[in-house]
């Protein structure tokens, strides 16, 4: 639990992050992310309940923790007048057995810039050098608060690439992200977090299903919607759309969708398309979190 003043940021966030997983905090704008994470990077101390990371307290075993984990950090960190690939050498000499800074500058699209001094990068570009500071060191475990913000398509991309890879090598990761591809493409486990509390947690399958009222889409041209309605059973709806598309919500089984296609067929009547959807991450966040844009 953390409060600043009257505002309660964290309150009884219970997570567990198994060695070699990705978990994702997703969550609304003031949910209680960065604070979290802050928390576990030994940066914010937590007023009550118990931190454990790597089997270290945070706070009292921060040295300690402190050569096992990539924290990424904002505004050059300790060496904001070093040049890109000198940065990056400098975060690489605290380390028994860095990665190695030419592939990561490669791997994160900056050997273009390397001669260039951190503050005459872009944006973009200063965000993916903090990433490779974070990850040079190879720590155990990767605390990436928002690594993809403001980052063009093609950098994202090298940047979910580069972060399936350390998983694949073993690296557990602690991410926060406001994008639900990213969580769902990226993450093990995603905890949604809202007011500081977990509202859903699960794989990105299992929270999709969770909230699994599904939808069916169809086009039959000529096929009385009324008449379908009463054959299907208690708890479907069946409307028409203003294109024609008979649209039926409930939770969508084979025995409804084979149901459908024999009340047309005993009918004569062709279906031109057919679509099931399941709820996509978004519907369950919004869900959750409620429609509201928050302060
Ligand atoms: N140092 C601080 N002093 C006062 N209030 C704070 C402080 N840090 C965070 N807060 C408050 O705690 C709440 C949680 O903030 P936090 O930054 O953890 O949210 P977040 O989920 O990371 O949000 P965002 O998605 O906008 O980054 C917010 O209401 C914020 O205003």
């Amino acid at each position: 639990m953390k409060t600043f003043g009257d505002k309660t940021a964290v309150d009884g966030l219970d997570l567990t992050l198994p060695r070699g997983e990705i978990l994702a905090l997703l969550g609304p704008n003031g949910a209680g992310k960065t604070t979290t994470v802050e928390i576990c990077e030994g940066f914010t101390r937590p007023d009550a309940g118990e931190v454990r990371v790597l089997g270290l307290d945070p706070v009292a075993d921060n040295d300690r923790l402190r050569t096992r984990i990539g924290v990424m950090l904002q505004g050059g960190g300790a060496y904001p007048g070093a040049k890109a690939k000198e940065m990056l050498r400098l975060c690489a000499a605290y380390s028994a057995d860095p990665l190695d800074p030419d592939w990561l500058m490669d791997a994160l699209g900056l050997t273009e810039v390397a001669g260039t001094g951190f503050r005459r990068l872009s944006g973009g570009q200063q965000q993916r050098l903090s990433l490779a500071c974070a990850l040079v060191g190879r720590p155990e475990l990767v605390f990436l608060d928002e690594p993809t913000a403001g980052l063009d398509a093609h950098a994202r991309i090298m940047v979910w690439e580069l972060i399936s890879r350390l998983r694949a090598d073993g690296v557990s990761i602690l991410l926060t992200t406001h994008l639900l591809d990213e969580a769902e493409e990226l993450a093990d486990q995603i905890v949604i977090v809202d007011k500081g509390r977990a509202v859903a947690a699960g794989t990105p399958a299992d929270l999709v299903r969770q909230d699994a009222e599904g939808q069916l889409r169809f086009t039959a041209p000529g096929l009385d919607s009324q008449a379908l309605q009463s054959a299907l059973p208690t708890g479907y709806r069946c409307s028409l759309s203003p294109t024609g598309e008979h649209l039926i919500t409930g939770g969508i089984t084979p025995e409804v969708v084979a149901l459908i296609t024999r009340f047309c067929a005993d009918r004569d009547v062709l279906i031109s398309s057919l679509n099931v959807a399941s709820n996509s991450l978004q519907d369950v966040f919004l869900t959750l979190t409620g429609r509201e844009v928050r302060a």
